[in-house]
C-alpha cells in the first residue's frame, strides 16, 4: 500500500514532535540525577555525622542502630532513585533516535479509535497525559504482532479486549528522521523483515522487536506452562525468540522479577559473547549465561580431570577404525539414554539395600572408623527411609564417633610436642578462646593441668577440622567405586532389566581405566552426577525462576532431569532442532520424547517453528534437501545467488580456489565470512594454509569473543552463530561420508546468511546427491 507525501510528512511531524519531547524530559531527568548524585556524596560523607552513636547502654545503642538504619534507608532510596533515572536515560536516548517502529489503530465498540506507536520502551507525555509510545511488550502491542487489518483482540490481566484494527504501519527512523514507510498486509511487512534480513550479519546478535512474527510472539508471551518446547528450524530464530522473551519476562513481572533469577544455558562461551549484547539493546538487563560443562566442572572438578564436548566430538570425528571406538560410540549413546538412568535409579535402589561402598576415616595414617564400621552403621537404618536421609543419619553418628576419637587423641605424644610448638600468638589465642569459654576456675592461667588438657584438645580439634569437614560433605561415601562397579561387574550391570549395549566388556573396560586414571569422559560426568545425587541428596537452586536451555538437541534427558531438579521453582524453555543434533549420543536417541515426561502433559506446550530467516530462498532451498523431511522448512522469500559447489584437483588446487572465493566475497562487502571445518584438526591445517595469503583468525574452543572478519571454525563450534558467508572447506564424500555425519554438514551450511560455496576434493559428500 503507497503512502502518500502527505501522510509521510505528517508522520514526521509526529516523529519530530516525540523526539522534541523526549529531548525536554531527557534534560530534566539529566537535572535531577545531577540533584541525586549530589544528595548521594552529601549523604554518604555525612553519614556519621547525621547518626547518633551511642552504645552507652541498651536504650541508647537500639535509637543508635535505629537511627544507622533510617540514614541508610534514605542513601538506599536514593541510590534506587538513581539507578531508575540511569536507566530511564539510557532508554530516553534510544527513543531519541528511534521513537518507534510500529502504529497500530485500533478501534473498541464505543471506545472511538486510538492510534498507538509501538517503541522499545514506553513515553508518557504528562503534559498530554498520553502514551506517545507504548513498549512493545505492552498487552496492546501484542495486537502488532498477531494480527493484520480486520478484528483483531488481545488479553490483559483484566481480560480479552475485542475491536477492529484500522490500520497497521512501519516505520524505519533513524537519527529522528523516517527513512521508510509501509502500511502491511498479511504479516508483519515482507517489505521490513526483507530489508532487515538482507542487511549484513554483525558481531553481535540483533534484537528483532520490530518483525517479531506471529509463531515467535507466542514463545515471547507464553505465561502459562511450566514447560515450552521450541522445535525450530535452523535460522527460524529460536535463540532471538528466546531473548525477546527474557525482556518480555522482565517486563510482564518487573515487580518481582530480576535478570539475576533467569538463567541460560548456551553451548559455549562464544556463543555467550554473541548473544551479550541484545537483552542491553532493549533497555534491560543480561540474565546469567553459563553452559552445562560449567556447571560439571564446578560439581566434579575438583574429583576428576573432565573430559569437554568437544573433546568427545573430536574423537568421535576423528578416530573412526581406531580399536575401541565402536565400543566408545555405543557407550557414549547408551549413557545418554533414558534405559541407563532407569539402571542407575534401580542401582541406587539396590545399594539403599546393601552394598553401599564407604571409605574408611583415617587421622595420622591410623584408621578412625573403617568402612565396614560405616557400612554396618548404615545398615541399622530402616531401609524405608531414603538413602539420602540415611546419610544424614550417618554423617551425624560420624560426627560424635570422630569427637571419641579426638579425645582419645588428646593424651598423645604429638599432641604434647604440637603444643611446644605454637607460637605466642596462637597462645594468646588459645587463651583467648578458652576465657571466652569460662573454661577456668580461676581467672588465671595456671592451672597447669588443665591447660595442657584444653591446649590439647584445640591442637586435635584442629587437626580433626578437615577430616569433620570431609564427613560433612559425605566424602567418606565412595560413589567413585561404585558407578565403577558397575562397569566392572557385567553381571551386576545386567541385572535390572535394561539391555546393555553390544560392546559392553570393551566399553566397560574404557570406563574403568580413565576413572582411575582420575579422568571421566564427558559422557560419563552427568549419570556419575545422577547417581552421587541419588545417594547423596539433591543439589538445588531454589532462586531461579526462569531457565532457558538453547540447541537443547544436544541435552540428553538425563541432563534434563538434572535441571529439573537442580531449579525446582524455575519454568522451562528449551529450544532446539533436532536436524541439528550433532552428538553422538543423540543419534539414536528419541528427539524430544524424554523430555515428555519432564511435567505433566498439561503443563507442557510443543512450538514448531518450520520458516527460516537467516538464509536467502536459495541456500534453504539447498540446505534442506539434506534433511529427510527438509521439505516441511520454509524458506523466506528473500533473493540471493545460488549455492555453489566446486571440485577441486588437490589440496593446493583446493586452497587457491576457496582463496579466490574469499577475495570475491571480501570485495563483495561481506563482513563474516567463515571457512567452515569439519573439525578442530581440519580446521587447523585449513588455518595453516590460508594464514599465508589472508589475514585469518582460527577459531577454537577457547575463543572466547565472537568478531567479524574471517574466520576459520570448526562445524561443531559454529552452532548458534551466522555468517554473511559461508565456504564449507572440503565438502567431500570421505570427509562427510557418514550418515553420523549428515546433521553436522547441515549444521555447516545453514550458518550462511547470503551466500554458501562447497568445495571438495575427490567425490562430493553423499549429502550433495
Ligand atoms: N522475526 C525476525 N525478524 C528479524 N530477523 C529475524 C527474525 N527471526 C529471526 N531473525 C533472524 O534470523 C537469524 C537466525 O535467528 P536465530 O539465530 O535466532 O535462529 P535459531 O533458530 O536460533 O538458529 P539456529 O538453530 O540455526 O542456530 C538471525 O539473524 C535473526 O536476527
Amino acid at each position: 500500500m503507497s503512502i502518500t507525501e502527505q501522510e509521510w510528512q505528517k508522520e514526521q511531524e509526529r516523529v519530530d514532535r516525540v523526539t522534541s519531547e523526549v529531548k525536554k524530559r531527557t534534560e530534566h531527568l539529566h537535572e535531577q540525577v545531577g540533584i541525586v548524585k549530589a544528595d548521594i556524596v552529601e549523604i554518604r560523607k555525612n553519614f556519621w555525622d547525621d547518626v547518633k552513636v551511642n552504645f552507652e547502654n541498651a536504650i541508647e545503642a537500639a535509637e543508635t542502630v535505629a537511627s544507622m538504619r533510617q540514614q541508610s534507608e534514605v542513601l538506599g532510596e536514593r541510590e534506587r532513585q538513581h539507578r531508575h533515572a540511569q536507566k530511564e536515560l539510557k532508554n530516553l536516548l534510544r527513543l531519541e533516535q528511534t521513537p518507534y517502529f510500529g502504529r497500530i489503530d485500533f478501534s473498541e465498540p464505543g471506545e472511538g479509535m486510538q492510534e498507538i506507536y509501538l517503541g522499545i520502551a514506553s513515553f508518557f507525555d504528562e503534559q498530554s497525559e498520553e502514551f506517545l509510545v507504548f513498549d512493545w511488550r505492552a498487552p496492546v502491542s501484542s495486537l502488532y504482532y498477531d494480527y493484520s487489518p480486520g478484528p483483531a483482540k488481545y488479553e490483559t490481566p483484566g481480560g480479552t479486549v475485542e475491536g477492529t484494527m484500522e490500520l497497521k504501519r512501519q516505520f524505519i527512523i533513524r537519527d529522528g528522521v523516517i527513512k521508510s514507510l509501509f502500511d502491511t498486509g498479511v504479516t508483519i511487512g515482507d517489505e521490513l523483515l526483507q530489508e532487515v534480513l538482507g542487511r549484513h550479519s554483525d558481531a553481535q546478535m540483533k534484537s528483532i522487536v520490530a518483525t517479531i512474527q506471529k509463531e515467535q510472539n507466542r514463545i515471547i508471551r507464553n505465561e502459562r506452562n511450566r514447560l515450552l518446547v521450541v522445535q525450530g528450524a535452523a535460522g527460524s530464530g529460536k535463540t532471538s525468540a528466546a531473548l525477546q522473551r527474557v525482556a518480555y519476562l522482565l517486563y510482564r513481572y518487573r515487580e518481582w522479577l530480576s535478570a539475576d533469577q533467569i538463567v541460560l544455558f548456551s553451548p559455549n562461551d562464544m556463543f555467550n559473547s554473541y548473544i551479550a549484547t541484545v537483552l542491553p539493546e532493549l533497555g534491560e538487563e543480561n540474565m546469567q549465561q553459563t553452559t552445562f560443562q560449567d556447571y560439571l566442572v564446578r560439581r566434579l572438578g575438583r574429583v576428576f580431570d573432565l573430559e569437554d564436548p568437544f573433546q568427545q566430538m573430536e574423537y568421535v570425528l576423528t578416530r573412526m577404525g581406531e580399536q575401541g571406538y565402536e565400543a566408545r560410540v555405543e557407550g557414549i549413546q547408551f549413557k545418554a539414554s533414558v534405559g541407563f538412568m532407569r539402571l542407575l535409579e534401580r542401582y541406587a535402589e539396590q545399594l539403599g539395600q546393601g552394598g553401599m561402598v564407604f571409605k574408611n576415616l583415617r587421622f595420622r595414617g591410623e584408621q578412625v572408623v573403617s568402612s565396614e564400621q560405616i557400612a554396618a552403621k548404615f545398615a541399622e537404618y530402616d531401609p524405608a527411609i531414603s538413602i539420602p536421609n540415611r546419610m544424614r543419619f550417618l554423617t551425624e553418628w560420624l560426627l560424635l564417633e570422630l569427637e571419641t576419637a579426638a579425645e582419645a587423641e588428646v593424651e598423645k605424644d604429638w599432641v604434647q610436642e604440637e603444643i611446644e610448638l605454637l607460637d605466642s600468638e596462637e597462645y594468646l589465642k588459645a587463651y583467648q578462646h578458652l576465657r571466652k569459654k569460662k573454661r577456668f576456675r580461676e581467672n588465671t592461667f595456671d592451672d597447669f593441668d588443665r591447660e595442657r588438657k584444653v591446649l590439647g584438645e584445640m591442637v586435635v580439634r584442629r587437626k580433626f577440622k578437615s577430616l569433620r569437614t570431609g564427613v560433612k560433605r559425605l566424602k567418606h561415601l565412595d560413589v567413585s567405586a561404585m558407578y565403577r562397579q558397575l562397569f566392572a561387574d557385567r553381571e551386576l550391570a545386567g541385572s535390572f532389566g535394561v539391555e546393555l549395549p553390544e560392546h559392553f566388556a570393551e566399553m566397560a573396560g574404557q570406563t574403568v581405566e580413565k576413572m582411575r586414571e582420575g579422568e571421566l569422559f564427558y559422557e560419563d560426568a552427568t549419570p556419575y552426577l545422577y547417581l552421587k545425587e541419588l545417594l547423596e541428596g539433591v543439589e538445588m537452586n531454589t532462586k531461579v525462576r526462569h531457565v532457558f536451555v538453547d540447541e537443547a538437541q544436544d541435552y540428553s534427558p538425563f541432563q534434563f532431569a538434572f535441571l529439573k531438579r537442580l531449579f525446582p521453582h524455575a519454568k522451562m524453555t528449551v529450544l532446539g532442532d533436532l536436524n541439528q543434533a550433532i552428538y553422538a549420543h543423540a543419534q539414536k536417541a528419541d528427539g524430544f520424547g524424554p523430555l515428555a515426561d519432564l511435567y505433566p502433559a498439561e503443563e507442557t506446550e510443543l512450538i514448531v517453528l518450520r520458516q527460516s530467516y537467516r538464509s536467502t530462498r536459495q541456500i534453504v532451498d539447498f540446505t534442506r534437501k539434506m534433511m529427510p523431511g527438509g521439505e516441511q522448512i520454509e524458506p523466506f522469500n528473500r533473493e540471493g545467488e545460488e549455492p555453489t559447489v566446486t571440485q577441486a584437483e588437490n589440496e593446493a588446487d583446493l586452497t587457491g580456489n576457496v582463496l579466490d572465493r574469499i577475495h570475491q566475497l571480501q570485495a563483495e562487502g561481506h563482513q563474516t565470512v567463515a571457512v567452515i571445518c569439519k573439525t578442530a584438526e581440519e580446521s587447523r591445517a585449513a588455518h595453516e594454509r590460508l594464514k599465508e595469503h589472508v589475514e585469518v583468525k582460527l577459531i577454537s574452543k577457547e575463543t572466547v569473543h565472537f568478531e567479524p572478519g574471517l574466520v576459520v571454525i570448526p562445524a561443531y563450534l559454529a552452532k548458534g552463530v551466522e555468517f554473511d558467508a559461508v565456504i564449507i572447506y572440503n565438502a567431500s564424500q570421505e570427509q562427510y561420508g557418514r550418515e553420523s555425519e549428515r546433521r553436522l554438514f547441515y549444521t555447516a551450511c545453514t550458518r550462511a546468511m547470503h551466500e554458501l560455496h562447497l568445495y571438495y576434493i575427490g567425490a562430493p559428500s553423499m549429502f550433495l546427491a
